[in-house]
């Protein structure tokens, strides 16, 4: 549209792609490898997903709840699954401070994924861990992760937080879906999509602090803020844990960020291709931490994301960079539900 604003249906569609794409359950729940949701308050992503099975000495099993429509696996769950596997072969006095991953192959839905650690070096300071994800004997994720022993020092600086609305003065994902349904003119497409949407139990609660522009119902900079944090209760103590939640969580709507300058082209095709994190202070997953996301670059079909995760106290706590494929196609012209 010439003002740079899309219809309302497809404003629909496209909340509908972004929240289905990085969120949606499988459509027959009975594939599904893992246990229902745990009634308690403690985060599914600590009791199920991020709690991987020992098959021998550093080899293990992870399981997934769900997967996005795309019917490959979620590459914040491989991420985080890897570095559990990497963080189960460390000291306690070790902290995860940087992951490198690649993605060489979509993951299958339909069965486990084996993480095979390999103890790549034990240094006096730092830890290195290569970790292979792999699925039908193939690998899926290569990962190196790296360990630090606490060390203090006197340089320390940090760009400043940016200045958002608080995460009480935002609706949630589910407020903003509900806001869509009370419209007396949704077709009944768009009404079955969103309520199939309110049905699915993410296990990462999101408060975008501009609805519009993270729905992409705007056209603008490819910059996004959310607040983000883990569903239900981890509590303090464990930093290695925290951090596997952070990097599951870091891998949500990054990628989308190179397509917000573009609303007349809707994503063909969109995979990750690596993803690096760095750990910069202690934080905790399961507190609001605003979800800071830009893209400096597009091309050849590939672009590339940048995350910064803060803590609410304006701390930096992690940073992030991806580089995905994305492949577009054009919206058509008033296109309906
Ligand atoms: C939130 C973001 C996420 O979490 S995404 C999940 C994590 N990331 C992933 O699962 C990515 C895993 N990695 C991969 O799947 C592969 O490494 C990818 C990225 C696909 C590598 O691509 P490529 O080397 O092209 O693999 P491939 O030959 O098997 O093709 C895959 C599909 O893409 C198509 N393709 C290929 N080249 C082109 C092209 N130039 N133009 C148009 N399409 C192309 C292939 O035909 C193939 O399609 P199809 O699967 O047969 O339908």
């Amino acid at each position: 549209m010439a003002d740079g604003k899309v219809s309302e249906s497809d404003a629909v569609n496209r909340l509908i792609d972004i929240i289905e794409s990085h969120n949606s359950a499988e459509d027959d729940s009975s594939e599904s490898s893992g246990a229902p949701y745990p009634q308690d308050l403690r985060s599914v992503l600590v009791t199920s997903v991020l709690n991987l099975e020992q098959l021998d000495i550093d080899l293990y099993r992870g399981t997934h709840h769900w997967v996005p429509r795309t019917q490959r696996l979620f590459g914040g769950q491989i991420i985080g699954q890897a570095l559990v596997a990497a963080a189960k072969s460390v000291s306690d006095d070790l902290y995860a401070h940087s992951l490198h991953c690649y993605f060489v192959r979509a993951g299958d839905p339909k069965v486990p994924v084996l993480y095979q650690v390999d103890r790549t070096r034990d240094g006096r300071s730092f830890t290195v861990r290569s970790v292979k994800a792999i699925q039908h004997g193939q690998p899926i994720l290569i990962c190196q992760a790296s360990f630090q022993l606490l060390q203090p020092s006197p340089l320390q600086h940090q760009f400043p937080m940016p200045v958002v609305p608080q995460p009480e003065d935002l609706p949630t994902v589910e407020e903003i879906i509900q806001r869509y349904l009370s419209k007396p003119d949704l077709t009944e497409s768009a009404k079955q999509g969103l309520n199939k949407l309110l049905a699915t139990e993410v296990p990462i609660e999101v408060k975008p602090v501009s609805p519009a522009q993270f729905y992409r119902h705007v056209s603008g900079q490819p910059r996004r803020l959310f607040w983000a944090r883990a569903r239900g209760h981890i509590g303090e103590g464990n930093m290695k844990l925290h951090c596997c939640v952070a990097a599951y969580v870091s891998d949500f709507a990054l990628l989308g960020t190179v397509l917000l300058p573009y609303p007349k082209y809707k994503a063909r095709f969109t995979a990750s291709l690596d993803h690096a994190m760095w750990f910069h202070s202690t934080f905790r997953s399961d507190e609001w931490m605003l979800y800071e996301c830009d893209s400096p670059w597009a091309g050849s079909s590939r672009g590339l994301a940048q995350g910064r995760l803060w803590r609410r106290d304006g701390v930096l706590a992690a940073s992030c960079s991806q580089e995905g494929v994305l492949r577009v196609k054009p919206v058509p012209e008033n296109s309906k539900l």
